[in-house]
């Protein structure tokens, strides 16, 4: 990670000034990646650093309180993911009631100006902000001309004759339909973060599970699925995987479990990336563990047919 904020306020972080993009990025997808390396041809033009600006959590789940709609990444995959494509700051910035409550022009004023000294702003199109979504990218354009830069939008990318966007991806994910999904995203749709310990319940069921947390976030899909599990091995692993509440075993907090076919070894605190192949089942509730171990056996036998036949989805 190149540098990270989360405060409106504070000390200037491009003294000699920045080109900024602007966006929730949920799942970093082709219309994302197009405005965040437009900003960054800007940005090497001009000589100054890419600033990416993104909040944390996502305006619409703090809307939504109770009931947040589900994301497609983490808060720490999406800022790795924005330096990867050329971010030099980026800004996870904390949305709360403040936040939310601010006006149009005071976020350009602490934000983009006294923080970053931005020259030039990118937005995707129909870009709003500010309290009420009021701002949008003609009030943009008018704090850039009081306090000294440019706005624009990219045009909207297109797959098939439709925008993409993250709802179109998590509706492709809902349906298990992921190269769908990966067109979309210009790679195969995966989870990444760091081996937890669990309940250490799954080796003596035969199927030890590597398992990772999704921070109390709403994951975009749930059930059963045929994976490969990067960072493990040279070469992606052939698993097969459980991303849900495990009712079986009174399960509460969604896991994403990861079994690694022929694989014998330690991975606690590891980080590695699951990535979707193909959805196999729901998740379900077995009367015992001996029939939760028989469907397993099932599970596993039909994933690696998937991934013997499925080959590596490439990456845009
Ligand atoms: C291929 C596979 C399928 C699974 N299917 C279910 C299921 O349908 N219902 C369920 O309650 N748990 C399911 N699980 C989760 C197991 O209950 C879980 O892996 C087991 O309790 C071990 O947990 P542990 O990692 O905390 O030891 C599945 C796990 C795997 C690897
Ligand atoms: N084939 C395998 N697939 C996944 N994890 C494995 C495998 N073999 C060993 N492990 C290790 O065992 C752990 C999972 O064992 P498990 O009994 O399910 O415990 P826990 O409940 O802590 O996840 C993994 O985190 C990893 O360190």
């Amino acid at each position: 990670m190149k540098q990270l904020f989360r405060d409106v306020d504070g000390g200037p972080l491009c003294p000699d000034g920045s080109v900024a993009c602007i966006g929730a990025f949920d799942g970093l997808h082709l219309g994302h990646r197009a405005l965040v390396r437009h900003a960054a041809e800007r940005a090497r033009a001009l000589g100054v650093p890419l600033a990416a600006l993104s909040f944390e959590p996502l305006p619409r789940e703090f809307f939504a309180r109770g009931a947040p709609p589900p994301r497609l990444m983490l808060p720490r995959a999406r800022a790795e993911g924005l330096c990867a494509l050329g971010a030099d700051v980026v800004g996870l910035l904390r949305f709360n009631a403040g936040f939310a409550a601010m006006a149009p022009d005071a976020f350009a004023r602490r934000v983009l100006s006294a923080r970053l000294r931005v020259r030039e702003v990118w937005v995707g199109p129909g870009f709003r902000y500010g309290n009420r979504r009021a701002g949008d990218l003609e009030t943009l354009r008018e704090s850039g001309a009081r306090l000294g830069f440019e706005a624009g939008e990219i045009e909207p990318v297109q797959l098939d004759g439709e925008r993409v966007s993250s709802t179109r991806i998590r509706e492709a994910l809902g349906s298990g339909d992921f190269d769908t999904a990966a067109r979309l995203l210009g790679r195969p749709y995966a989870i990444g973060g760091r081996v937890a310990r669990g309940r250490q319940l799954g080796r003596t069921l035969g199927y030890p599970t590597a398992n990772l947390r999704f921070g109390g976030k709403v994951p975009a899909l749930q059930g059963i699925y045929a994976t490969r599990v990067h960072g493990v091995g040279d070469a992606p692993w052939p698993s097969v995987s459980s991303f849900g509440t495990r009712p079986t075993v009174d399960g509460v907090e969604p896991l994403l479990e990861a079994h690694l076919f022929d694989f014998d070894g330690d991975l606690y605190g590891r980080r590695i990336e699951v990535e979707f192949v193909a959805r196999l089942r729901d998740e379900e509730k077995y009367p015992d563990l001996p029939t939760l171990v028989a469907q397993m056996d099932r599970d596993a036998a039909r994933a690696r047919d998937i991934l013997m036949q499925t080959p590596q989805r490439a990456t845009a």
